[in-house]
């Protein structure tokens, strides 16, 4: 490769890794296995930028390879977009492969003008066991068409090369999973420990081409569960800088712990802020339950914050529109966006509930100094969120320009979100099991870290209640941080 292509192919993998193309977590494959990670190059259309990147590329190798051929055909959906740049650029005429005949008309799979003999090149974003190259490169050749190689984005060595040539098939890739990878450790964006968890996974996971495990493996133990990777690790996953900074402060103050301060008097919140704060790393507020509230209060959290290390959420739930959002974030008698590092929102506006918090920043969000919690489950008994719209949050914590903001989500279980880069927080939590009154469900500090995947527990009147708040915050404390080094040995 020439210096100048590595750099280029260095800079587009970053680019790949900061647009979410290219993501850690706990993710289902189309054959049917998990994996540690996950290419979604659907969203590189978003990015014109990338796609002449990307199609520069790949027409530089067909030409440096000499693989032109007289049709291309890039395999449906993500590819047609990358062979029709090659095919206009390079003037190659293109083939279509449709994934269903048309029921009516010509009822084709391959549209284009070709004849029995002439040659197509395949083009394909990323590949697994090579499947979808196969199924694309069995129609065209019903048609008589000949195909001897394929040009991919992305090869995750995970056996498709291999099971292409089986067919006849040179498969050629512009970067390999490992490329990619030690891309992202040389320039710090991940850790050692995450490089070889992902190694042992590709050497643990290879497949045929019916996604069969070659070898006598049976089933994918995937080390990169989010549960399973440590707080500082997860750091440097992070999208948010809010997250970065939480997960590191985390880590540093060995505390998972989050207080509700849930009372109505000032005075009350700083003396809870005073006590617990060397055991909490998070100190959570109802702003508006403040009988007294002023602005001295903010002062004097602040200063409680910054001499014990821990940052502030306002739980606020945000739910409206993104101008109204924007307003009640900036403005009235709270000013929240001047003061708490964290809010927490609900995800029924869509995604424009985050761009409405932005709004209410003086610098649209630039100086990544707050972020978000999605709330993408509740605690409270009876509640109305379903698994649609738990998964429609999580998109939205995940995907997208905003990701840079979201710095978690306001969770239950360990399903609600796979990325591990993202912090999961877990109110309900008292030592014995419970509920009140009011529909609130309370688990043990071990079940929602062990079981549940929390990373943050919030504890409200298990502490604010107890005889001795700071003896009760030391507690929970001790029993959250057991609970997470506990499952990180499992
Ligand atoms: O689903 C949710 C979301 C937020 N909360 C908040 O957490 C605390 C819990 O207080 P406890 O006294 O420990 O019950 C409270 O501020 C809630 O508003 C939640 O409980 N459930």
């Amino acid at each position: 490769m020439l210096a100048k292509t590595t750099e280029t192919m260095k800079a587009l993998a970053l680019k790949l890794f900061e647009i979410n193309a290219f993501k850690f977590g706990d993710f289902k494959m189309k054959v049917g296995i998990n994996s540690p990670v996950y290419f979604d190059l659907r969203v590189i259309v978003s990015y014109p930028e990338v796609m002449q990147t990307v199609s520069n590329l790949i027409q530089d190798y067909i030409k440096e390879n000499n693989l032109s051929a007289k049709h291309v055909c890039g395999v449906p959906y993500t590819a047609l977009p990358l062979a029709t740049i090659v095919s206009v650029q390079q003037n190659i005429p293109m083939l279509v492969r449709r994934k269903e005949a048309k029921s009516y008309g010509t009822k084709k799979l391959i549209e284009g003008i070709y004849s029995a003999g002439d040659t197509c090149l395949i083009i394909e974003d990323v590949v697994t066991s090579g499947s979808s190259i196969l199924d694309t490169v069995k129609d065209l050749k019903r048609e008589g068409i000949v195909i001897t190689d394929a040009v991919v984005v992305v090869d995750r060595e995970q056996g498709g090369a291999v099971n292409v040539l089986k067919h006849g098939v040179r498969m050629h890739s512009l970067f390999t999973l490992s490329f990619l990878m030690n891309t992202l450790l040389e320039a710090g964006k991940i850790q050692r420990e995450t490089v070889e968890s992902v190694a042992k996974y590709i050497a643990d996971v290879q497949i045929d081409s019916d996604g069969n495990f070659l070898g006598n493996k049976k089933e994918v133990v995937n080390d990169f569960k989010r549960s399973k990777l440590s707080y500082e690790n997860r750091a440097n996953l992070a999208k948010c800088d809010l997250s970065k900074t939480l997960f590191n402060l985390m880590a540093a103050k060995k505390t998972n712990l989050c207080l509700a301060a849930d009372t109505t008097k000032c005075h009350e919140v700083l003396e809870a802020a005073d006590k617990c704060g060397p055991y909490i790393c998070l100190l959570k507020t109802h702003i508006d339950i403040l009988e007294d509230f002023n602005e001295q209060f903010i002062q004097d959290l602040q200063a409680l914050a910054k001499r014990h290390n821990f940052l502030l959420m306002e739980d606020r739930k945000f739910a409206d529109i993104g101008n109204t959002v924007s307003l009640q974030y900036a403005k009235g008698l709270y000013k929240i966006s001047t003061w708490a590092d964290l809010v927490t929102a609900h995800t029924l506006s869509g995604r424009s509930i985050i761009q409405g918090l932005k709004a209410g920043l003086s610098d649209g969000g630039a100086s990544k100094t707050r972020g978000v919690f999605l709330l993408g489950e509740m605690s409270a008994t009876g509640n109305l969120i379903d698994d649609n719209y738990k998964e429609a949050s999580a998109k939205i914590a995940t995907e997208g320009a905003d990701v840079d903001f979201v710095a978690g989500m306001v969770c239950q279980t360990s399903n609600c979100f796979a990325f591990p880069g993202l912090i999961q927080l877990t109110p309900g939590v008292k030592i014995d099991e419970s509920t009140d009154t009011l529909g609130q469900q309370y688990n043990t500090p071990e079940y929602v870290v062990k079981e549940n995947a929390a990373d943050i527990a919030v504890v409200g009147r298990g502490i604010m209640q107890a005889k001795s708040m700071d003896k009760a915050a030391a507690l929970y404390r001790d029993r959250l941080w057991a609970a997470y080094t506990d499952r990180l040995a499992k």
